[in-house]
Order: C-alpha cells, then sequence, then structure tokens
C-alpha cells in the first residue's frame, strides 16, 4: 500500500515520523504485512490516513495547503486526514490520534458479530424503510443513490436475501458496525484522548461528516471556545453517528467544486462523486503515477491556486 510512496524523497523520513506517533510499524505494514494483517482496523485506519497524507505532501511539494486548496472534507476515517489537511491537526498528530480511534474501534467491534453493507440504487424512502425494518442503521449515507446498512451480521445477511425494490446489497470489507450505537464502548474511550488532542482552528474551509456545514458557519464556536474543539467534539461524535456524505456533496455543490482531488489509498469518493456531483471532474491519487495529474487539476480548477 506505501511501497511506491517510499519511492520518493523525504517519504521515509515522514512515515518514520507516522510510525512514532501511532506506536506501531508504519513502514512494515505499508509494505510487506499480509492482507489480513493491514485489514484489521487497528492497523488499517492509521495506514489510510498516512497514505493520504504522504499523497497529499507528495501533490503540494513544499507548498501550503490553503495555498491551494478551497475546501477539504473527509469521509468517516477520512475525516481525520481532512482536519489535517485544514491545518487542524498536524500530520502526525492525525496519525496518532487516529490510531486511538482505529484500537477503540476494533475492541468495540470484537464485542460481537456485525458489519456494514452498501445498498445500491431503489428508492431512498424505501431503503431507509428497510433498512430500519431490517434492525439495523444508515450508518453512511453516501448520496448518489448509496446508503451503507450496518448493525449484526444475521440481519445484513437477511437484508441481502430480501433486498429494497432495484436495489443490489454489497457486502463491505470492515470488522463492524461503525458510526452506530454498536461503537458507543469506543466513542467514550476516544473520547478521554480525542478532547484533550493539541488541535488549532481551521486554516481552510473544513466539511462536517454530521452535516456537511463548513465549521466556519457552526455556532458552536460563538460560545466560547473555538472551532478546533469544535472539531474534535464532531470527530468524537462521528464515531457513533451517521456520516452524512451527501450533506458534505451537496455543500461541495453549492460552493460551485468543479475540481475534487481524493487523496490515496483513493477511488471510492471519485466513484460517489460520478454519481452525485455530475460534471465535476475528479482525480483519485492512488499512487505517485497520479500526481502530475493531481496538480493539473489544481492548476486548472483552484480559485486560491490561481490568487497565489
Ligand atoms: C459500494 C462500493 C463498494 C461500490 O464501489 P464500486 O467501485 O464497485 O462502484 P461501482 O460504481 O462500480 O458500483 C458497483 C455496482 O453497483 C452499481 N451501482 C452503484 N451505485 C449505484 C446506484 N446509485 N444506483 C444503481 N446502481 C448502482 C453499479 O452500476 C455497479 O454495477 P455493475 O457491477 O452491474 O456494473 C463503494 O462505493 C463503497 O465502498 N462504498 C462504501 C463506502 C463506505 O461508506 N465505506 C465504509 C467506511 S466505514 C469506515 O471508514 C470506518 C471508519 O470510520 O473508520
Amino acid at each position: 500500500m506505501l511501497s511506491p510512496w517510499l519511492e520518493l524523497p523525504g517519504t521515509a523520513d515522514l512515515l518514520d515520523s507516522f510510525s512514532a506517533a501511532a506506536g506501531s510499524d508504519l513502514t512494515l505494514h505499508g509494505t510487506t504485512s499480509d492482507a489480513d494483517t493491514i485489514r484489521d482496523t487497528a492497523v488499517a485506519q492509521p495506514l489510510i490516513v498516512s497514505a493520504s497524507l504522504l499523497a497529499l505532501r507528495a501533490i503540494l511539494d513544499g507548498r501550503a495547503t490553503p495555498d491551494v486548496v478551497d475546501v477539504t472534507a473527509g469521509h468517516s476515517v477520512g475525516e481525520l486526514s481532512a482536519a489535517a489537511v485544514a491545518g487542524v491537526l498536524d500530520d502526525a498528530g492525525a496519525v496518532g490520534l487516529v490510531s486511538h480511534r482505529a484500537r477503540a474501534m476494533a475492541d468495540a467491534a470484537a464485542a460481537g458479530p456485525s458489519g456494514m453493507s452498501a445498498v445500491v440504487g431503489g428508492d431512498p424512502d424505501e431503503v431507509l424503510a428497510a433498512i430500519e425494518a431490517a434492525g439495523l442503521f444508515p450508518a453512511n449515507v453516501n448520496g448518489g443513490g448509496q446508503v451503507v446498512a450496518a448493525g449484526d451480521t444475521e440481519r445484513l445477511a437477511a437484508l441481502a436475501e430480501n433486498p429494497p425494490a432495484r436495489t443490489r446489497v454489497i457486502p463491505l470489507p470492515v470488522a463492524g458496525a461503525f458510526h452506530t450505537p454498536f461503537m458507543e464502548p469506543a466513542r467514550a474511550s476516544f473520547e478521554k484522548v480525542a478532547t484533550t488532542w493539541l488541535a488549532t482552528d481551521p486554516r481552510l474551509p473544513l466539511l462536517s461528516n454530521a452535516d456537511g456545514e463548513d465549521y466556519s458557519r457552526l455556532g458552536e464556536g460563538a460560545h466560547g471556545h473555538g472551532r478546533s474543539t469544535d472539531v474534535l467534539t464532531r470527530l468524537t461524535a462521528q464515531v457513533t453517528a451517521p456520516v452524512r456524505w451527501d450533506r458534505c456533496q451537496e455543500t461541495l455543490a453549492e460552493r460551485g467544486v468543479t475540481g475534487i482531488l481524493e487523496l490515496a489509498p483513493g477511488g471510492v469518493l471519485t466513484g460517489l462523486a460520478k454519481r452525485a456531483l455530475k460534471g465535476v471532474e475528479s482525480v483519485a491519487v492512488k499512487s505517485p503515477d497520479d500526481v502530475e495529474a493531481a496538480r493539473d487539476l489544481v492548476a486548472r480548477h483552484s480559485v486560491v491556486g490561481a490568487a497565489a
């Protein structure tokens, strides 16, 4: 997963700093660990955030993010990467924080057989009703006709056997029912770490998974504490709350976004954007081979980049 990035100058040192922050050997996991090892949530989440941030630094090549990016958002675990893109967390801080999140979620997922399945297509109201009737939760509302159901494994199997009209149910390779009440023990233990984590206010517009709002437009910050506290509070709540990626995409559309860059490992969000944000150009940065296309997209679409 990380081998191609390690061929770029400076990346090995950056990854060493991420390993130190994570308290685990991410270079080993990102290069030679087997698929089962890195599928473990406790390993997967810090690896995903590391891949995103190695890609970001490669694309920026020493430039400051606010000089290039007009707005940023991340999906579930990616919301921590987005917080780093916005400068709320420094890169190693994001990897350190996500490592705590990952261990807490892995522990909570080990409590019983649970999982997640994407429901694609169909009538949105019927899909939500069917998920509820099956005793499951609409964990990720991804837009473009995709809702991820989460909960007990047997109930997910029953939904797949009896899917809502005109839908397909696609099981996801994840260890538990993330973003649902199943994760309450993880939320409670993560909260103790997250709420005191070192953070600063966003330096560019950052959208929240809770409702797609830009943090600079939220009311909480007006009540005596900074935006960084809002971000940490919402990152904690996100562990048990639905990811409203549909609303994040709606905000991107309202802001007139014309180009989207998806950081590594990359691919799922550009896939969703092709359905929900038709006509918006996107590049998924999967390996260093995509960096030139990413820079080209930024050069043609970034408003702040054009001004800088
Ligand atoms: C469901 C996916 C696997 C689908 O990805 P694909 O690359 O296969 O996408 P695709 O576009 O080819 O779609 C697969 C098939 O479904 C069909 N299809 C897709 N979307 C459709 C729609 N809206 N309506 C009708 N059909 C649809 C396609 O036509 C295709 O059919 P055909 O096969 O006939 O061509 C992906 O979008 C995904 O991973 N979504 C879930 C994202 C997510 O929420 N992850 C959970 C993260 S939890 C997490 O991260 C935990 C944490 O917080 O840390």
